[in-house]
């Protein structure tokens, strides 16, 4: 059981899933190497964020985590008023995280995704990530009258250039990055003996090998979604990152993907959704007793 979760015995349901999902985010930012993103050697492909950064906003969201939670469990169905609730907790979120980043986005991908996964687990009595993921699915395909007509985001760009779905349509089928390519794969490296942090690595290769990342076709344009996509499954396909062979494929991923200027936030948000599903029905059930 986690350290953290386990020096806090009193947890509510909501308690326990903001910590989830802020530690989710945690190891994910924390994990490295990792290719052309932010982790302890560095910055990646990006000149606005910083290690520091991203555990400060990551801490600034467990209490909208929190709050969409507990409005999960409140509501205890999946509805549009569900929905709209989360949206405004959504926005409050992402405000809350300019805030403390100065007007950076960090993990704008990751309050949309992890935001409808707290809400759904809060309402599954027992939260299995196949259960979990399709409720979410629901919520997410609910339409919030309340979303604004603001300035066209980059996703929303990249979407009607490229005809991709991005982190809306991910999260309406499911997350399947995370439920049938992050997670298998998490689950396969480990019992094939890689150690914790090559088999969290193995996990985003196989989520970069398909996923069409919005971040990596606003900056890079298909030539680097290509490049990503055909780079990580090289790294797989050569053994994944605890084999020599397969660490030199990862040199070579990162140095093309920086060549680029590519970073794959969208990977590493499915990468921080995988780690979430993963721990989720065994955390709770040690936490909460009541699964
Ligand atoms: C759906 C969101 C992510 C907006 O997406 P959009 O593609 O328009 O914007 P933007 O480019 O700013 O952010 C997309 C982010 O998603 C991540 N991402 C990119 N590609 C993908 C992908 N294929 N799959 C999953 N995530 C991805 C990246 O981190 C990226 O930065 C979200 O910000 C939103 O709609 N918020 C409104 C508030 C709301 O309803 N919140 C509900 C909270 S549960
Ligand atoms: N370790 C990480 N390193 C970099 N990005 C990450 C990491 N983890 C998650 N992300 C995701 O990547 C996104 C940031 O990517 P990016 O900076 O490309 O987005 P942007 O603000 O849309 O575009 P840009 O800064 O290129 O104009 C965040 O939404 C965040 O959720």
């Amino acid at each position: 059981m986690n350290a953290r979760i386990a020096a806090r015995p009193q947890l509510s349901l909501a308690e326990a899933l903001a910590d989830l999902a802020v530690e989710a985010l945690i190891d994910e930012v924390e994990l490295s190497p990792k290719p052309a993103l932010v982790d302890r050697r560095g910055c990646g492909a990006h000149d606005d964020l910083s290690l520091e950064l991203m555990h400060a906003s990551a801490w600034s969201l467990w209490a909208t985590f929190h709050d969409m939670a507990a409005a999960g469990e409140k509501a205890g169905q999946v509805d549009v008023a569900l929905r709209e609730t989360l949206g405004r907790l959504g926005r409050d979120g992402e405000a809350q995280m300019l805030a403390v980043t100065g007007g950076v986005n960090t993990h704008r991908g990751a309050i949309w995704a992890l935001g409808l996964l707290v809400t759904a687990a809060a309402q599954e009595a027992r939260p299995m990530p196949a259960a979990v993921t399709l409720r979410a699915a629901r919520l997410a395909r609910l339409e919030d009258r309340h979303i604004s007509q603001r300035t066209p985001s980059n996703g929303e760009r990249v979407r009607q250039r490229y005809g991709v779905g991005g982190a809306r349509a991910e999260a309406q089928a499911g997350f399947p990055g995370a439920l049938h390519h992050g997670l298998p794969q998490l689950r396969r490296s480990r019992a094939a003996g890689a150690g914790e942090s090559h088999a969290r690595l193995d996990a985003l290769l196989a989520i970069m090998a398909q996923l069409d990342d919005t971040c990596v076709l606003h900056r890079a344009g298909p030539e680097g979604l290509s490049c990503m996509h055909d780079g990580s499954r090289a790294v797989l396909e050569a053994g994944g990152s605890a084999s020599l062979a397969g660490r030199r494929r990862l040199k070579d991923l990162e140095c093309h993907l920086l060549r680029l200027n590519a970073s794959p936030g969208g990977a590493a948000d499915l990468l921080a959704v995988t780690l979430f599903l993963d721990r989720l029905e065994p955390t709770l059930r040690a936490q909460i007793g009541s699964l």
